[in-house]
């Protein structure tokens, strides 16, 4: 299903950032790091995520630090490009980041 999706043109992706306050393109990756006060809150938002990412059946790489999560993700499928599906699932984070205490 993925493999039907299509890369994102330059312009597009500037449109959808400029939408996305936060997250940036590193690479190839659609990217952003969210701070946290504490980190059980850091930790819970990872559960979140992976809940919607399953809703979604589109996954990011999720690195947990120290009051700190970094995301990226891309669409694999067609060979990591940057795809809606990647903002679709940006656009969902950033949505329950608030409830989590994220900034
Ligand atoms: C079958 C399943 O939907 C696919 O393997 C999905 C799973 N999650 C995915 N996540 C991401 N980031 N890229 C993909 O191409 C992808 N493919």
């Amino acid at each position: 299903m993925n493999e039907q999706v299509e890369p994102l043109s330059d312009k597009e992706i500037q449109d959808r950032l400029a939408e996305l306050p936060g997250w940036s393109v590193e690479g190839e990756l659609l990217c952003r790091r969210y701070a946290f006060k504490r980190h059980l809150p850091a930790a819970a938002m990872v559960i979140h995520i992976a809940q919607i990412q399953e809703e979604l059946g589109h996954h990011a790489d999720l690195t947990l630090g120290y009051n700190r999560l970094t995301v990226s993700v891309n669409t694999r499928s067609i060979g990591g490009r940057i795809t809606e599906l990647d903002f679709g699932l940006a656009t969902r984070i950033e949505a329950i980041a608030p409830c989590h205490g994220a900034r």
